[in-house]
């Protein structure tokens, strides 16, 4: 394990300012990993349970902070558009407007920096060479954006879109869950009512440091705040981590610019091999039983989804509806062959994709995309040699 770095004077300065606005910092502190920006250290032993981190509710950045009519923003525009669009107006402003302290936002990662590693950034022919799922995600996260960018140009400068964008990212990046948490005399929230899930974020000084693991800590929204409590015995020195949800590399890749080497939650999605092995009998079969699509598969299975749809290329209409309506298991001997057949056509698309990024453009994504793609080309191979091994048992 690489030592962590210090983090040098702009990050210390932020540290001072967050503990004199009431940030409380236990055992903690912010240091430079090797390939993951800046994050957390363990100063000292934290013990399972201790509390490391708490962010007073008055320090969040969220919905709640300003009034729209006073920043021409309208009603339309989503809470992540108007952080952003608050943040792009008042970009680098030393004077009270500015809603995140200057020395916050001075230890964000640089334009550029978000630039290289977020896929929305890429040039359209790197991100036609994502993971197909990859790819569904970064057109859905297009669209948002998109969205936003409208609202936030129906009345802003249209030099600023760059800026605008960078904060979009930022507050896509940095943000955690906050839903006007229950107050104490158990009302809740007028706002949180209105609320739309995906609109339940603020932006919190200090947590906004930690990086993510499939396992971490978890912060805890309260009404008074965020605190963040270790999910286990610490070593002084070692990474403290929290986890941003159970998601996958691809969802990792396009939401946050990264991918975990080992990610309990990762998973590949077949749908654009095996939906062109369906007639369109065998399609509509699916669909009208709710089966068509979204096929997983992770380290430990092959989805039952998937199976379902393998089972519709080998029985007789009624013979699987019987196995459908029974919600039975499926016979894996029975879907051998077309699973099979499924995972060799799905490695060589793999290879195929790996081969077209020898040549790409741009070192630091064209590595992580090939990262990527073997780790699918991994998930794929596990499950092949399982059937394989599935044979040659039989034989
Ligand atoms: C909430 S911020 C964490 C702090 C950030 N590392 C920094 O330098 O300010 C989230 C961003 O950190 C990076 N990150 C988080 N977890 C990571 C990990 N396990 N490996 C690599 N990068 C990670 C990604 O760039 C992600 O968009």
């Amino acid at each position: 394990m690489a030592e962590p770095m210090n983090p040098g004077p702009l990050h210390e300065e932020f540290m001072d300012w967050a503990r004199e606005n009431e940030v409380q910092i236990d055992g903690i502190a912010a240091a430079k990993f090797n390939g993951r920006g800046i994050g957390i250290v363990a100063k000292n032993d934290l013990k399972e349970n201790e509390r490391i981190l708490f962010v007073p509710e008055k320090m969040l950045f969220s919905n709640t902070v300003f009034a729209l009519k006073d920043w021409r923003m309208t009603k339309s525009q989503t809470v992540h558009g108007r952080l952003a669009s608050r943040l792009a107006l008042t970009h680098r402003d030393s004077n009270e407007n500015n809603p995140c302290d200057n020395k916050w936002t001075m230890v964000w990662p640089s334009q550029q920096e978000m630039e290289l590693a977020m896929p929305i950034c890429w040039p359209p022919p790197l991100q036609e060479q994502l993971p197909p799922y990859a790819k569904s995600l970064l057109d859905k996260q297009k669209r948002k954006f998109d969205k936003d960018l409208a609202e936030f140009e129906k009345d802003a400068p249209l030099n600023l879109r760059d800026v605008f964008k960078y904060y979009w990212l930022v507050v896509n990046t940095r943000c955690f869950y906050w839903n006007y948490p229950n107050r104490k005399d158990g009302k809740l929230m007028a706002k949180r009512i209105k609320q739309n899930p995906d609109d339940a974020m603020a932006l919190a000084p200090f947590i906004d440091y930690f990086n993510h693991a499939d396992e971490g800590c978890t912060v805890m929204a309260t009404e008074d705040g965020f605190t963040v409590n270790a999910n286990r015995y610490y070593k002084a020195g070692e990474e403290v981590y929290v986890s941003y949800g159970s998601h996958s590399n691809d969802f990792l890749l396009v939401e946050y610019g990264f991918i975990l080497e080992n990610n309990k939650w990762d998973e590949t999605i077949l749908d654009t091999c095996l939906i062109p092995m369906l007639n369109d009998e065998q399609k509509d079969r699916l669909e009208s039983h709710g089966f068509l699509g979204n096929y997983t598969l992770d380290a430990s299975q092959i989805c039952y989804r998937t199976q379902v749809a393998l089972l519709v290329l080998v029985l007789p209409a009624k013979e699987w509806l019987s196995v459908i309506e029974k919600g039975e298991d499926v016979d894996q001997n029975t879907v051998k062959e077309p699973c099979r057949d499924l995972l060799s056509r799905y490695i060589v698309k793999i290879d195929k994709s790996l081969a077209g990024l020898r040549n790409a453009p741009g070192n630091q994504r064209r590595q992580i995309l090939i990262a990527r793609w073997r780790q699918v080309r991994r998930l794929a191979t596990i499950h092949l040699q399982k059937v394989e091994e599935r044979e040659s048992d039989m034989t």
